[in-house]
């Protein structure tokens, strides 16, 4: 069962901690395995990328076919119905849009003592797109990670994906194409980072990897960071449901169970001053599963890692949602916006009933990569300026030069380096 909180009890806060500290992430089992993938993968290359693939995915591959062929890709956007291309254009056209926004400018200035300095952006070469694919496939997630690296204008775009079993979703290669991945790969996991980060000699290797997974491929980003970039490490989906009693408790319960079925690890959380409501809701959400497809994993989440948590009032709630700092936030109440302008740690914040979070995952127009594990305190979603980096300007003449130059001396001193010290003086003659 989900747990319950009170913050009127004497035990809130110690439970509250407990929730915050719940492990959904990787354990150190995890992080064995995957460090002994890695090291096998740098070391055999193809062949173990093969055997891993293997053995985790039931797919038999040679080197040849690693890559996915254009023609393949041909005849998946061919196998689509007309009505899931059109969506994904739809999705794809607002996603573009919303991203086109977010291009940074350059700059060059001269400041008052003559002085010119600026930035420039420039977008990384290589990236690797990691698009989950273990228990259910995301073309939406291709669409997410691929387009905002198309907006920044990344040379090379790789994205990996497994094919368990050789069964790949035609909507997946077809989202590639749309989107403008150069290559795909069908292979996922650690194995899969491994070879995007050190390369292999069917796969050259990538500057940054992004993109979502399991645990396994999130410690994967984890240990392969600073032979690469990473985004940021968006594991299983959370969701955090605030609501009053003006909320529709069918609608929560939907949205609560939209993220319980992504993963047994997910985690979905109301927060209600309302305990009618919670109880409602509770309800619903039993009626509610029963009916799903994938009634076993969200049910699983639900219990494991669900919780109803009962505030006095939704003043308090503002600082507990920034401790939890949810992948998602939705906003249930009487007076939305108010509340969401309060709101300082959460990947994505959902204004209002009518904007369910599955909106934002698919069509909205804003990433659903989003961070989890509470890295909301510190990384943003996935954007357009992870796929770029920024170049700091700067030009002296011998003006500015000498207007500088003692401050610059008189540092290099007090740390003890002359010769910084001498580079400045003996453009000077001093
Ligand atoms: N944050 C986001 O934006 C976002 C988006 C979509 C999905 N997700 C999350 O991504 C995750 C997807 O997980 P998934 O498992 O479906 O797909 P996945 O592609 O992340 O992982 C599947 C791969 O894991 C590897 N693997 C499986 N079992 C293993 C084992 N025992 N040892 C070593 N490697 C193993 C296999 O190589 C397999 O190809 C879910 O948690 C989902 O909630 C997050
Ligand atoms: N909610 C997921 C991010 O946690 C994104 C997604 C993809 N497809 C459906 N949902
Ligand atoms: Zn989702």
């Amino acid at each position: 069962m989900p747990i319950r909180l009170d913050d009127r009890d004497a035990r809130f806060e110690q439970d509250f901690q407990t929730l915050l500290g719940a492990k959904r992430e990787v354990s150190e089992e995890v992080d064995r395995v995957v460090a002994d993938i890695i090291a096998e993968v740098r070391t055999g290359g193809d062949a173990a990328l093969i055997a891993y693939t293997s053995r985790f995915d039931g797919l038999d591959l040679t080197p040849q076919t690693l890559r996915v062929s254009e023609t393949e890709i041909d005849a998946a956007v061919k196998a689509c119905p007309p009505e899931q291309l059109a969506a994904l254009e739809t999705a794809r056209a607002r996603i573009e849009a919303y991203h086109l926004r977010q291009k940074p400018q350059d700059a060059w200035f001269t400041d008052e003592a003559g002085v010119a300095s600026g930035w420039r952006w420039s977008a990384i070469e290589a990236v690797g797109l990691y698009v989950p694919g273990g228990t259910a496939s995301y073309p939406s997630s291709v669409l997410m990670n691929a387009v905002p690296a198309k907006v920044a204008g990344v040379d090379r775009v790789v994205m990996v994906a497994p094919s368990p079993r050789g069964e790949t979703n035609p909507l997946v290669l077809a989202a590639a194409r749309l989107a403008g991945v150069d290559e795909v790969y069908r292979i996922g996991g650690a194995q899969a980072v491994a070879a995007l980060a050190y390369g292999t000699a069917m796969i050259a290797p990538v500057s940054k990897i992004v993109g979502p997974g399991n645990a396994y491929v999130a410690a994967a980003k984890r240990r392969v960071f600073g032979q690469v970039g990473i985004d940021m490490i968006a594991g299983p989906s959370e969701v955090l449901v605030i609501a009053d009693g003006s909320a529709n408790p069918d609608w929560i319960a939907a949205d609560l169970l939209a993220q319980a079925e992504h993963d047994v690890s997910a985690q979905s959380i109301l927060m209600t001053d309302d305990a009618g409501l919670a109880g409602e809701v509770e309800k619903a959400v039993i009626v509610q599963l029963a009916t799903l497809p994938r009634a076993e994993i969200a049910g699983k989440s639900w219990a494991d890692y669900g919780a109803i948590l009962l505030v006095a009032d939704l003043e308090a709630a503002i600082p507990l949602v920034d401790r939890l700092a949810p992948e998602h936030l939705e906003i249930m109440t009487a007076e939305p916006e108010r509340l969401a302008a309060r709101i300082r740690n959460a990947g994505a914040i959902f204004i209002g009933g009518h904007t369910p979070e599955a909106i934002g995952d698919y069509v909205g127009g804003p990433n659903h990569v989003l961070p989890t594990a509470r890295s909301a305190r510190f990384s943003s979603g996935l954007g357009v300026l992870d796929f770029m980096k920024r170049t700091s300007l700067l030009q002296c003449g011998p003006e500015a030069l000498r207007a500088l130059a003692p401050a610059a001396v008189r540092l290099a001193e007090a740390e003890g380096l002359q010769a910084h010290g001498r580079s400045v003086t003996i453009r000077l003659n001093l």
